[in-house]
């Protein structure tokens, strides 16, 4: 790039950088003016309100004027909220206005424009505008096109112009460092200077690179369900937390964060993806994982850890993986509709309602009070109305409970004091001790009814935990057991298996969404309408159950799935049956199914390895990045792979700042870390996901260590013993294309044969 050319690009952006100082001097005299005059307001509070509290007009009146000068207040305070923010924008803005330049003719004009692309808009003036968001439609072009002619969308239809530059700046604290002039999409040496950099334990949002695929995901406005099937490393999570910054855009004023939910694979990964939203000047979205969606809904239960569930979902007992194949199906989840419909008729369980240990009202009488409406009462309204007479009946029992010693003996007891305080809730004279008697008594009774009161109205009424029980041993009737080849015993065992976790207040992750869905229908749980947007990352790991639950929960909201059916390492091949049965939950007009096939993550040697692991992975391009081949070091025991990868964690140290020593389970990675420790080689071992990653040398199991990236990889175990099924090819793909920069796999004897699929050209056997 020629030298004038950065002068006068440093001259432009000098100039805007003067009109941002501008501007900023202004928002800061807005704060200030909103500061004082809302200390104004407060210091003159009692001066400008009128208290006046000696008539009914005049108590009006002071109510009136405390009224205004609280309006008054929060006028200042949303001024001040909107100058700070306006003030943070710009502070930010100091440092890197704008990324890209675009210069281009507008069909039929034969005037040139130029603009200039940044995080956030700018104008001087309304409508003069001297930086453009990213997300406005006119920036579209910068993702989209090459130099030459293109068509964009604009929310008054389509626009074509001739684009006639494209320019990419690297920007840092107000200084030009580089520019590119790129007749690409988006410039490859931008890109590549980014991925080229040292993994974080933050992620970085992609806003100046975003691809050409990637930008299509972003700007989805149409679809009710977008699903993203994409190999590893190819920009899946990135591109959608672009996404939720487009969305709150595009919908502002009428979309805000807390209607935007994303489901995570974990703590870990969540506390890794916080940073991009606030980054691109966004509040964050609400995120979760769904082991705490459903551990919060049931705190009486303890709901199976990720841990757990992997050792399960794993296990070699193929009783135990048909029966979850089963329970985690699109046909559970219809039996458990079908049968929760037939509960509107009769079968619901019901538990006595009890009041000083003797059964007050009878679970035969609710349940005869429930099925006394008609058949036009939902499950809901069945409940609401039955709630109804349940209080109805407890209001008639206040009179004579009354009567009953207990009650006599209750007010006797009362002290002159408790007496009093009872007394001021009756404004006027008793006409008579008994009047006085009965007013006493029925506040006593009230007041222990109480408990009974709460209970109706939580519908506590509901045997829950049975009725599950009824439906778990109902389900050969409602499913061909035989076509998830399970049979009727092992069915019978299975319900066992259940009810005995539960006893000891525990609950499997299958379970739990079976619970969670009868509860939700018979205690007719309204829906959560007001979530617009779900999110849900590694959807693979999902089950079809899970799915169709969530669709019943956030019935208004639009999906965005992502996912790579290659890194199932939950449901195994059932992932694949996935995608058809969620396309029968969504119209299909309406949804829409894209491939991102390029990886960015790694290198090209780490991506064409990674992609011969799997069948089929043909398809996975990798992006021109050059490293050094994989390395794969095969040694004669457990001692000598450890010096091999002391060497290693050592020679990283030079090199990276994060190496992850990927193991299989929780179990190796405590060893592993102890091992290490009691040859003084510092370690952070990552066992639970609520940890915060670290830098340095990380131990972490597979499981834990989805959707994350590390600098350099050491698959360390890579052998039959560990990874010897077929089934574990999956994970064995995910843990190697954790790698940016290197990946090293230690194994003792012989590596597992799951990499004899590799062409051996394509590592250095060491
Ligand atoms: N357009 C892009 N510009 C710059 N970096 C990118 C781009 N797309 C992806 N990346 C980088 O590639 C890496 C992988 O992206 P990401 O984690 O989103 O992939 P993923 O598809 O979710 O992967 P996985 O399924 O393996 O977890 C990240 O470091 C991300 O920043």
């Amino acid at each position: 790039m020629s030298d004038s050319i950065k002068e006068t690009e440093q001259k432009h952006l000098n100039h805007i950088l003067s009109k941002v100082e501008v501007a900023k001097a202004e928002a800061v005299k807005k704060i200030n003016r909103a500061e004082k005059d809302e200390h104004d307001i407060n210091k003159n509070f009692y001066n400008d309100v009128r208290l006046k509290t000696s008539t009914y007009s005049g108590m009006m009146e002071t109510s009136v004027s405390i009224r205004q000068q609280q309006q008054m207040l929060e006028e200042r305070e949303n001024s001040w909220k909107h100058a700070t923010r306006e003030y943070d924008k710009l502070q930010k803005m100091q440092e890197r206005p704008y990324f890209a330049r675009l210069d281009f003719e507008e069909a039929g004009e034969n005037k040139a424009e130029t603009i200039y692309i940044g995080l956030g808009s700018f104008a001087d003036s309304p409508d003069h505008y001297l930086i453009y968001d990213w997300r406005a439609p006119i920036s579209s072009i910068y993702y989209d096109s090459k130099i030459g002619k293109l068509t964009y969308q604009t929310p008054m239809g389509e626009q074509t112009v001739n684009v006639t530059l494209k320019r990419q700046f690297q920007i840092k604290d107000g200084k030009i460092e580089t520019i590119f002039d790129t007749d690409q999409v988006v410039g490859d040496q931008m890109l590549l200077d980014n991925l080229n950099g040292k993994s974080n334990t933050k992620m970085k949002s992609i806003v100046t690179t975003i691809q050409r695929e990637q930008n299509k995901i972003i700007r989805d406005t149409k679809s009710d369900l977008l699903f993203v099937q994409g190999a590893a490393g190819s920009g899946k999570t990135a591109a959608v937390l672009q996404r939720v910054a487009f969305l709150l855009y595009q919908y502002r004023g009428k979309l805000s964060s807390a209607q935007v939910v994303l489901f995570s694979p974990n703590q870990l990964f969540n506390d890794y993806i916080n940073q991009v939203l606030p980054e691109l000047g966004e509040q964050n979205m609400v995120q979760m994982t769904y082991y705490q969606y459903s551990s919060l809904r049931v705190p009486k239960f303890k709901v199976e850890t990720l841990s757990e569930r992997f050792e399960e979902d794993n296990s070699e007992d193929k009783y135990v993986r048909n029966i979850n194949n089963l329970k985690n199906s699109l046909d559970f989840f219809k039996a458990e509709t079908a049968y929760t419909n037939h509960l509107n008729t009769e079968d619901m369980r019901f538990k006595n309602l009890k009041f000083q240990g003797d059964v007050f009202i009878s679970k035969e009488q609710i349940e005869e009070i429930y099925y006394s409406f008609n058949e036009n009462y939902n499950l809901r309204n069945r409940l609401d109305a039955t709630k109804e007479r349940l209080i109805k009946i407890l209001n008639r029992r206040v009179k004579s409970e009354m009567k009953k010693p207990w009650v006599e003996q209750a007010v006797q007891d009362l002290s002159r004091e408790q007496i009093q305080a009872i007394q001021n809730a009756h404004p006027d004279e008793f006409e008579n001790a008994e009047k006085e008697f009965d007013f006493l008594a029925r506040h006593i009774v009230i007041g222990a009814f109480k408990r009974i009161r709460s209970q109706i109205v939580h519908g506590r009424f509901i045997g829950v935990n049975n009725q599950f029980v009824h439906f778990l041993r109902n389900v050969p009737n409602l499913i061909d057991l035989a076509k998830f080849n399970v049979n009727k015993e092992e069915w019978t065992q299975s319900v066992d298996d259940s009810i005995a976790r539960m006893k000891s207040g525990h609950i499997s992750m299958s379970d739990v969404s079976i619970y969670l869905y009868l509860f939700d229908r018979i205690s007719g749980k309204r829906p959560k309408t007001d979530i617009r947007y779900l999110f849900i990352d590694e959807v693979q790991d999902y089950t079809a159950f899970q799915m169709a639950f969530m669709k019943f929960t956030f019935p208004r909201a639009r999906f965005t799935l992502l996912g790579d059916l290659n890194q199932a390492i939950f449901t195994h091949e059932n992932s694949h049956t996935l995608l058809t049965e969620l396309s029968t939950m969504f119209d299909p007009e309406k949804t829409n199914v894209v491939q991102l096939t390029k990886s960015y993550r790694s290198t090209e040697q780490i991506t064409d390895f990674t992609k011969h692991i799997l069948e089929g992975g043909s398809q996975i391009e990798s992006f021109a990045r050059i490293g050094d081949k994989p390395v794969m070091q095969v040694v004669d025991n457990h001692e000598a792979a450890l010096d091999k990868l002391i060497v290693k964690i050592n020679d990283d140290k030079q090199k990276h700042d994060t190496t992850a020593i990927i193991v299989k389970t929780l179990a190796d990675a405590v060893a592993l870390s102890e091992q290490l420790d009691a040859k003084n080689v510092k370690n952070t071992l990552i066992q639970t996901e609520n940890q915060r990653l670290a830098t340095g040398t990380l131990i972490i199991p597979a499981y834990l260590a989805k959707g994350l990236e590390f600098d350099s990889v050491v698959m360390f175990d890579g052998d039959d013993i560990h990874y010897g099924d077929e089934s574990d090819r999956q994970l064995v793909y995910t843990i190697c294309t954790r790698a940016m920069h290197e990946l090293t796999i230690i194994a003792e004897n012989k590596s597992s044969h799951l990499f004899d699929v590799v062409p051996t050209d394509l590592y250095d056997l060491q």
